[in-house]
């Protein structure tokens, strides 16, 4: 626990070091990379950006272009699995949750297991599929039931700086992983990583 905090201080530091420029760069290539999982008529889960968190909102762009449906997360008053709500939906209400993020109250409400795909925020992540969030708990929460269930879905996809990235997240049993994190650099898929050849290409 005291590792994950630890942990966790030094690589918010790392985040929140990221210049402008790269920031944008990363946005942008995270939202390419996102691509094959940005498919007409898809339910995919975001989030909007807390602080020095990677922005998703180049990815959202493109992906209602692409005629995804974008849901965004609410924090429950109660406990801590996530709601999901339909951003584009009319008629919805934009509020700030206890930790400031904006959230919008809309009436078109979806359980996480409905979605097929879901960008998950983070502060660390390894090539294995391990993720260190803020430590609310809240996606594994969530997400619990893809650990005992053989269905697959929702794919849950990690997003973040090449900086965010360790060797080895400490594993605990209730984590649950990653199915491919996305970073500037590289798509990490956790058993056949494949990184793919723009990954040299340099920034612009
Ligand atoms: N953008 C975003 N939305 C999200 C999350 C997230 O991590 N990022 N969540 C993921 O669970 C849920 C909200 N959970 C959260 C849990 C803890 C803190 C938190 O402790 N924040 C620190 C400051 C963090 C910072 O400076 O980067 C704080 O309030 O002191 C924030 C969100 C749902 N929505
Ligand atoms: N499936 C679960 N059911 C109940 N409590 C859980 C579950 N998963 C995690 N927790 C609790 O949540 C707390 C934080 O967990 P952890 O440090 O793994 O959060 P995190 O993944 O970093 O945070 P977040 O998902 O909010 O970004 C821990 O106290 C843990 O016991």
């Amino acid at each position: 626990m005291n590792d994950k905090t630890d942990l966790r201080r030094q690589l918010r530091r790392r985040r929140a070091a990221v210049p402008a420029w790269l920031r944008r760069c990363a946005e942008q290539r995270v939202a390419k990379r996102a691509v094959p999982w940005l498919r007409r008529g898809w339910r995919v889960g975001a989030y909007l950006a807390l602080g020095s968190e990677l922005s998703l909102a180049p990815l959202m762009t493109l992906a209602r272009r692409r005629g995804v449906r974008l849901f965004l997360p609410l924090v429950p008053a109660r406990g801590r699995r996530l709601g999901f709500v339909a951003a584009d939906a009319p008629a919805g209400r934009w509020r700030r949750n206890r930790y400031g993020i904006a959230e919008y109250h809309g009436r078109q409400r979806l359980a996480p297991h409905r979605l097929d795909a879901v960008f998950v925020p983070l502060v660390g992540f390894d090539a294995q599929g391990g993720r260190l969030g803020q430590g609310g708990g809240y996606y594994d929460t969530t997400f619990a039931f893809r650990l005992r269930r053989r269905w697959k879905k929702p794919t849950l996809i990690g997003v973040g700086f090449e900086c965010q990235r360790v060797a080895q997240i400490p594993r605990e049993a209730h984590d649950a992983p990653l199915d491919a994190v996305l970073s500037e650099r590289a798509v990490y898929r956790p058993g056949h990583l494949s990184r793919d050849s723009r990954a040299r290409k340099t920034a612009t």
